[in-house]
């Protein structure tokens, strides 16, 4: 009997720390406020990043070569904020009920945030656009990363607004695909492996080369050192500028 109890205040107890645990992960809360993150990660590049992400032992979390910013010069940093949507021949009646959760949901991570899209791999649909921008901007989205299509890009360019995808279309989502949740764990495909895994507060920093997925632990730690890297890369780059003898350089340095 005394086992019983025992063994019940035990599970008991793990469950209420763990409620208490669940309560203190805020998937947005790290070292250095998110808007410090989000300036000091855009001046860096995500070769650099990538390099120091294989470095710690992280190798695979560069997306597919075939997503890629809209207008070449954007560039996205922001923790992400997850969703994941499905086929969907159907027509959801629900969706658009959902999309305006969705969108509460954004407001609620207090920060500015990169929506980040799994589309199950769907290759037909616009799984973002012009509307999706403007209500997720008026909610704290800087960008988005979908692994799928984009539609209104005349009206995204006028806007600035970053979106890195595979494709553009004018096919409309509505009974094709449609949202199954969000602030999961979505997979993305990956440059090395089928897919990437995101989760909420992993940080995403794109440009033109394609998009690299950080850890959220790492976040801080990952900055700091791409940092270095950069400013020893910038080094190299003057002295290859004043130099008659590049391959000294190269000699010297070992890398670019
Ligand atoms: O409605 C969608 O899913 C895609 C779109 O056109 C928009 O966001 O404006
Ligand atoms: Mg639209």
């Amino acid at each position: 009997m005394l086992a019983f109890i025992t063994t019940n205040v035990t599970l008991w107890c793990t469950h209420h720390n763990y409620d208490d645990e669940v309560i203190a992960m805020n998937p947005y809360e790290y070292a250095l406020p998110v808007p410090e993150l989000i300036e000091r990660y855009r001046r860096t590049y995500s070769g650099a990043v990538y390099d120091i992400l294989d470095e710690m032992g992280y190798p695979h979390q560069a997306l597919a070569t075939e997503l890629k910013p809209v207008k070449d010069h954007w560039v996205i940093a922001g923790p992400a904020f997850t969703l994941k949507g499905i086929p969907d021949p159907t027509g959801d009646p629900s969706l658009r009920e959902r999309r305006i959760h969705m969108f509460e949901a954004m407001k609620a991570a207090g920060v500015p945030i990169v929506d980040v899209r799994d589309t199950s791999f769907d290759n037909q649909a616009a799984h973002y656009g012009e509307m999706n921008a403007t209500v997720g901007a008026a909610n704290g989205v800087v960008g988005a990363v979908v692994d799928g299509g984009s539609r209104d890009t005349r009206f995204l360019v006028d806007r600035d607004f970053p979106v890195f995808c595979r494709y553009l279309t004018p096919v409309e989502a509505v009974k094709r695909w449609s949202y199954y949740d969000w602030q999961i764990t979505v997979g993305l495909r990956g440059a090395l492996t089928s897919v990437v895994p995101v989760s909420p507060g992993d940080f995403i920093l794109g440009d033109l080369d394609g998009v690299v997925v950080i850890p959220k632990d790492l976040t801080v730690e990952v900055l700091e050192r791409t940092e270095e890297l950069v400013q020893r890369e910038d080094e190299v780059r003057a002295e290859f500028l004043a130099s008659p003898d590049p391959v000294a350089v190269y000699r010297k340095h070992g890398r670019l």
